[in-house]
């Protein structure tokens, strides 16, 4: 008989998510903005002002390309509902991210958001899923931006056979296994320090998982304290690379890849490496004190930026 606590993968890859929306205003923007530490050392900042206050009579606040990972978090229907998936909701971590900005973001939008199960795999002590969610703005129809999450769940794995783990991916390839980081100096470095409430302020964005934000729940999840969201380490990175390769113009970037090395604890400073090859800037966050890469991807540009 099937063990009714394991995951069920066909069950899961079967399973149909409905359509949601996602309305955002100015205000929301420039709140995540502040969220990922734009403005955090310099109130003034000429490349980040623009981010949270239209400086110089600018007529839309600009926004951070990684702004549009809200658009799949607070859309995307709560994962226990998904039938056949089995797991402990207090020990998943985030694992990867993936963005494809297919048009520059309006500082409002009402949207349309499209999710599908993109990938499921039994790692044995873990299970990994994968979504992926397309915004279309509901105006136009066009599609805004995709955002494949992956989401890492320890203690989920082992449902199939050992000798052939189960493995289902919807996409050709995981950018995580081409990922090297280059031996030569990188072309700039960024340091830039979290601030002890940093997820406090983060979590008002919309992802409100207690991991961020509540001790005990922190510690069952094998932490000292609440650690820092994922996506608030990536908005750091992404806002240090726009101002050291971009010169301050966040429509440059194409697409982002992240992979979540270790926990990153609010308060601690972050130093970004970014190496710039062709189009493509290589990056690697690094948590100061503790000297341990946190975070590993790489991000597709449009174009050089003139000054480089
Ligand atoms: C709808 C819900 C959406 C929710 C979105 C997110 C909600 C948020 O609130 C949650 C968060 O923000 S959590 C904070 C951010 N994330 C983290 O801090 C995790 C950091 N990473 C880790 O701790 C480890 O890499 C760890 C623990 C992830 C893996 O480390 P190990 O256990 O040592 O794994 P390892 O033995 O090296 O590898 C086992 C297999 O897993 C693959 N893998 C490893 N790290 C991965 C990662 N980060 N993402 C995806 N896959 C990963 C490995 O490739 C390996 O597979 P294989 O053997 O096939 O190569």
């Amino acid at each position: 008989m099937a063990d009714k606590s394991a995951c069920n993968p066909d069950l899961i890859i079967a399973h149909k998510f409905p359509d949601t929306t996602y309305v955002y205003t100015e205000r929301d923007v420039a709140v995540y903005a502040l969220g990922v530490g734009a403005c955090g050392r310099n109130a003034v900042d000429t490349d980040e002002l623009k981010y949270v206050y239209h400086e110089n009579g600018q007529q839309f606040i600009k926004v951070l390309p990684t702004f549009s990972t809200l658009f799949s978090l607070r859309g995307l229907p709560q994962l226990s509902g998904v039938p056949g998936l089995k797991f402990d909701k207090r020990l998943l971590l985030h694992g990867q991210q993936y963005i494809e900005i297919h048009k520059p973001l309006p500082s409002n939008a009402s949207l349309l958001n499209k999710t599908t199960i993109a990938g499921f795999h039994d790692k044995g002590k873990a299970a990994i899923l994968e979504l992926e969610t397309r915004s279309y703005e509901k105006e136009s129809g066009e599609l805004l931006t995709l955002n494949r999450t992956s989401v890492f769940l320890r203690g989920a794995g082992g449902f199939s056979d050992p000798s052939k783990p189960f493995t289902y991916s919807n996409y050709p390839v995981n950018p995580a296994s081409a990922m090297k980081i280059p031996k030569t100096q990188p072309s700039a470095v960024f340091e830039d320090c979290t601030q002890p409430p940093q997820a406090l302020l983060y979590r008002l964005s919309g992802d409100y998982n207690p991991l961020h934000s509540d001790p005990m729940i922190a510690k069952v999840a094998g932490f000292s304290r609440p650690i820092l969201h994922g996506l608030c380490t990536l908005g750091f990175a992404v806002r240090a690379i726009i101002k050291c390769i971009c010169r301050g113009h966040p429509d440059m970037v194409k697409s982002i890849f992240a992979r979540f090395l270790l926990h990153v604890y609010p308060g601690e400073a972050l130093i970004t490496e970014m190496w710039l090859e062709g189009l493509r800037v290589i990056y690697q966050v690094k948590a100061k004190e503790r000297n341990r890469a946190v975070l590993l991807g790489c991000i597709d540009l449009h174009r050089l930026a003139a000054s480089l």
